[in-house]
């Protein structure tokens, strides 16, 4: 359910792995134009789709008889998007997110939201995330990821669905740790968009990648997650990507926000979704819920949304008191 990069690269890779697909479009003009090109022009144009996936926009016809629901649509829309699809959610499908965000003003993470608007069991929601960036999955450049549910069946199943020779999906019961390490990262990348555009180099990146990472496991953490996630391909591995690479949507929107533009004028000069400039907002509403200190999303929050710019995040963060580095 989605047609945009992910939705359409993680397509590709279920029918790389020999899952029939049926991928659901918005809009009626893009279905029929992947359905008969096989090319999502507006998206991946780099991408040809096999037979295997087929193109609708229509949301009955997308699910009907489908044995996993894989959604893809941005993280603020999920709540309203499933809401107009409740009805024709197949009994007993496992309900995946490729999602990475955290909802505005429930504070829910993507596999809460499903849970209740779809009213699904918990142990029928998968979250599928990792080092990821669309346009190398899209080109099949060797990649991997965490599939993480809480019951073994489904995240096997689910795994199993997407394991093709180029994707290398691994299995993790960790949900809540999954979510809010690849909502997370898309916050530092701001950041790190932001030093890059500064001219900042590998130590300034690194030490924000790797305190960003600090702050992610804290709230993963007190939300019950296991820390270890943090150091897996959700955690470290995303982190690494997402801030390193240019293809970002996040550390794209970053850079240019160091060049002095705002986020109405960046937001309007694209079509895609750089998640962490919403969920930035509802990660440090998260964060204060349960008492965590997030310097560097609180940064990226006060240059986003109460107008301070990146020098002055840069002056707030090296001189917070020291502390110990476990802490
Ligand atoms: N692009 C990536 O490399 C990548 C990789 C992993 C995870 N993700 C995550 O996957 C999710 C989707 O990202 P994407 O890259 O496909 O985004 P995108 O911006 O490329 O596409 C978003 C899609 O959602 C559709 N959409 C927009 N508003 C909608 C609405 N109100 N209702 C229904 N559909 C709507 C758009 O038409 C488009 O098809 C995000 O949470 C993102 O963080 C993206
Ligand atoms: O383009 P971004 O910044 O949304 O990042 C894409 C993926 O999440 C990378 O794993």
């Amino acid at each position: 359910m989605g047609s945009g990069s992910w939705g359409t690269a993680f397509a590709a890779v279920m029918a790389d792995a020999g899952t029939d697909v049926t991928m659901w479009s918005r809009r009626p003009e893009l279905a029929e134009a992947i359905e008969t090109t096989r090319v999502n022009d507006d998206y991946l144009p780099s991408l040809r789709l096999t037979d295997r996936v087929h193109v609708t926009s229509d949301v009955a016809e997308a699910m009907d008889g489908s044995d996993i629901l894989v959604l893809a649509v941005p993280s603020q829309t999920l709540r309203e998007n499933l809401e107009g699809w409740r009805e024709h959610i197949p009994d007993g499908a496992p309900l995946v997110s490729l999602m990475k965000g955290i909802e505005l003003g429930t504070l829910k993470r993507m596999t809460e939201v499903m849970e209740e608007v779809a009213e699904v069991p918990a142990d029928r929601v998968v979250v599928v995330s990792g080092p990821n960036l669309a346009k190398e999955v899209a080109d099949k450049q060797p990649a991997a990821a965490v599939v993480a549910a809480s019951r073994h069946g489904v995240r096997s199943k689910v795994a199993e669905a997407c394991a093709a020779p180029y994707f290398r999906p691994y299995t993790n019961a960790d949900v809540v740790g999954t979510e809010i390490a690849g909502a997370v990262k898309n916050v530092i990348a701001l950041s790190v968009g932001m030093a890059h555009g500064l001219g900042m180099g590998e130590n300034s990146t690194a030490t924000l990648l790797t305190r960003g990472l600090a702050e992610t496991a804290r709230l993963g953490v007190a939300l019950g997650a296991d820390p270890q996630t943090f150091l897996g391909l959700a955690g470290v591995g995303d982190m690494m990507a997402t801030c390193s690479s240019r293809l970002s949507r996040n550390h794209q929107f970053g850079l240019a926000l160091s060049e002095g533009k705002t986020v109405e004028e960046i937001t309007a000069a694209t079509n895609q979704t750089a998640e962490g400039v919403k969920s930035c907002r509802s990660i440090l509403e998260l964060a204060r819920s349960v008492h965590v200190d997030m310097p560097i999303v609180e940064g990226v929050h006060a240059i986003l949304h109460e107008g301070w710019t990146p020098d002055e995040m840069v002056r707030a963060l090296m001189s917070r008191s020291r502390k110990s580095e476990r802490v």
